[in-house]
């Protein structure tokens, strides 16, 4: 059967006001079963409180929010135990070990007998602390206690799982470890909703991406859909051995090819950044005997899409 979007999640119009301050303004989004959602924003721009609101740790203002076709409410108690959640802040037991950490969150939803021993064996194991699992969390690295706190969320198996901001202030193997878990988690059937301020996260695992701004959303879509956005085309430039031989009439009948010009050694392309047909460019320039040394193209990231847009870093 193939799964219609609402069977995901669906989030329209989440407002949270703190007094007179809008945290949360109209926000609106949705990501299909499967699927990884980035939301990305600097500090401050509202991320914790949409996942909040979300998941019902805080009560949302107004909006309204479904997960896998049903109304996610403080009283559909079904529908909570199909998703879990990693909190920004950990929230470990020190007086337990690993496993009995996990394994207590696995209690609360209902696990017992061979049901919880599995799912604190997978959860675990997916994020690499089976061979720590009878150590005490004080004993763990920053980047091993998220991961601790990321296998509570995972112990009941989740359909879907919120991670805020889930590799702050942590060390990069841990960091790689967390992003490589996730996608793991994608290529398992899971739903990924993830915040994060950090462009290169979104930009390796996000499906779809959300960037959100003094609490309302500013552009939402793919990473491609994003960058054309902002710029349309591109331009490439590639240092060849023998520029007499390139002969640009072929070059520019390569889809996506806007202009092909050579000067000095270089040869000069402006290109759309939809079609991206520079691997047919090089194929076509070695047919014709050319050795390409060097390419460069200038990164259009999420950084340039979120100044172009709001005119600040994403970082400021
Ligand atoms: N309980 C509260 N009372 C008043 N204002 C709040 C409260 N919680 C959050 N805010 C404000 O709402 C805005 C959004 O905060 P939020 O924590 O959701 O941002 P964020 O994008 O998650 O940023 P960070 O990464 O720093 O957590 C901020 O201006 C924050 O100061």
């Amino acid at each position: 059967m193939t799964a219609s979007l609402t069977d995901g999640l669906v989030v329209k119009g989440l407002t949270k006001r703190f007094g007179t301050k809008v945290a949360v303004d109209d926000v609106s989004f949705d990501i299909a079963p499967g699927k990884i959602l980035g939301l990305l924003g600097p500090n401050g721009a509202g991320k914790t409180t949409t996942i909040s609101m979300i998941t019902g740790l805080l009560n949302k203002t107004s909006g309204s929010v479904t997960l896998f076709g049903e109304p996610l409410t403080p009283t559909n108690t079904a529908i909570r135990r199909r998703f879990g959640v990693v909190p920004q802040d950990l929230a470990l037991f020190d007086d337990l070990s690993a496993a009995e950490n996990v394994r207590y969150f696995g209690g609360l939803y209902g696990l017992r007998g061979p049901a919880l021993k599995n799912g604190v064996d997978r959860a675990l194991a997916v994020v690499g602390l089976s061979e720590h699992q009878n150590q005490r969390p004080a004993t763990f690295s920053g980047g091993m206690q998220r991961r601790l706190n990321i296998a509570m969320a995972l112990v009941h198996q989740p359909e879907l799982i919120f991670m805020d901001e889930p590799t702050v202030g942590i060390d990069p193997q841990s960091r790689n470890y967390i992003l490589t878990a996730i996608e793991k988690m994608r290529s398992q059937g899971m739903t990924v909703v993830y915040t994060s301020h950090y462009m290169e996260e979104v930009e390796r695992l996000a499906d779809k991406i959300v960037i959100i701004d003094h609490g309302k959303v500013i552009v939402q879509g793919t990473e491609a859909e994003l960058v054309n956005l902002v710029t349309t085309t591109k331009q490439v430039s590639i240092t060849v051995a023998e520029p007499k031989l390139v002969n640009v009439a072929p070059l520019l009948a390569i889809a996506g090819v806007q202009q092909a010009t050579v000067q000095g050694q270089e040869l000069q392309l402006v290109t759309a950044v939809e079609s991206n047909p520079l691997n047919q460019v090089l194929m076509t320039l070695i047919d014709q005997g050319v050795t390409v040394d060097q390419v460069d193209q200038p990164q259009i990231d999420l950084e340039t899409v979120f100044l172009n847009l709001t005119g600040r870093n994403l970082r400021d």
